[in-house]
């Protein structure tokens, strides 16, 4: 995506990390015009998102990263636009208060990290970029995939989740949140949030709320005329064998098209071979004596 001004002199390295003060952790980058560059870039590219998403609003915005303790990690291509730079993509992640159902059905009340929203620029898709945040990510946090939470996954998503990550069995929720077989265990070894701050978003609800859901939740205050009409309730069909899609039929939010059940026409191209894993063999060396990680990622 490009824009009007330098990508390159608001976001000098490949990969940004940018927080609630959409700071880059750099001095010269609290100057207003560059506060102001960083969120126009933050805001076009939530919009993207949103639409490929088929959502009905953004859930990334500069505004919405100013209220709440996520992290944003920015993707640029230096060289596009005649060397003013273009950014490629995000990924989007934050702790969240979730209360999941594990294999036994039991309820466990966590904070893991969630991935919240994950965008690459339609054109440069499939080109490896959304590999390079995510790995980036992982090493930045330390984490594995399998102990992550996500989102409402899309089916492009889910698709990229398998083939990078070997992460197809997943733990059936009643919301809208994602995690695989394997998340449960060793849940101690997982980084937790140091000091839990006052949340934004209230007490811990039952079964927390997704980004997805709390923009339906909004939607519904509006008054009329500005609240869009509900959908009809009904629940996408199920599928007999995919953990993934009974767990997305219970409370999936209309603010996006329902999920398919199968992935996304040629998602699922073969199984990806284990040498493709990311990072598989620099995190079995680093990482196998302090976690038992899932069978399925990073073996
Ligand atoms: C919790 C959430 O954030 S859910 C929202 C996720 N975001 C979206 O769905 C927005 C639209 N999609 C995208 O922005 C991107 O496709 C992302 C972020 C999901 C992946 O980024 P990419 O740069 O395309 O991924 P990368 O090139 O590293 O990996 C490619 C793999 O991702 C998956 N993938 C990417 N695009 C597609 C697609 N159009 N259809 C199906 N699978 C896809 C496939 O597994 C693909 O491997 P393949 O080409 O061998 O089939």
């Amino acid at each position: 995506m490009e824009f009007p001004f330098d990508i390159n002199v608001l976001f000098p390295d490949r990969i940004t990390v940018l927080d609630q003060n959409l700071t880059t952790g750099r001095k010269f980058l609290g100057r207003p015009d560059h506060q102001h560059q960083i969120a126009t870039v933050i805001d076009e590219l939530g919009k993207a998102s949103a639409q490929a998403q088929d959502l009905a609003a953004p859930i990334t915005s500069a505004e919405k990263l100013q209220s709440n303790r996520h992290y944003l990690y920015l993707l640029k291509n230096g060289e596009g636009n005649r060397g003013r730079g273009v950014a490629v993509g995000y990924l989007k992640v934050g702790f969240k208060n979730l209360f999941l159902l594990d294999q036994q059905g039991a309820h466990v009340e966590t904070e893991p990290l969630c991935v919240l929203d994950f965008f690459v620029a339609e054109r440069m898709q499939r080109h490896g970029y959304g590999l390079e945040l995510f790995r980036f990510m992982l090493r930045n946090k330390r984490v594995d995939p399998v102990q992550l939470a996500y989102d409402r996954p899309s089916p492009k998503f889910l698709s990229f989740l398998e083939k990078h990550c070997g992460l197809k069995d997943a733990v059936p929720q009643v919301n809208n949140f994602v995690v695989f077989d394997g998340f449960f265990r060793n849940r101690s070894a997982v980084p937790v949030r140091k000091v839990p701050p006052k949340k934004p978003e209230g007490e811990i609800k039952p079964y927390s709320l997704t980004e997805r859901e709390a923009l339906r939740e909004e939607q519904k205050a509006l008054p009329w005329p500005f609240a869009r009409p509900q959908a009809p309730p009904h629940s996408p069909p199920l599928s007999q064998n995919s953990a993934c899609s009974r767990s997305l039929s219970v409370g999936s939010s209309p603010t996006r098209a329902p999920l398919r059940l199968t992935p996304a026409s040629g998602a699922y191209r073969g199984q990806a071979p284990q040498n493709q894993l990311i990072d598989g063999v620099n995190y079995r060396a680093r990482r196998t004596s302090s976690l038992n990680r899932s069978r399925l990622s990073f073996q």
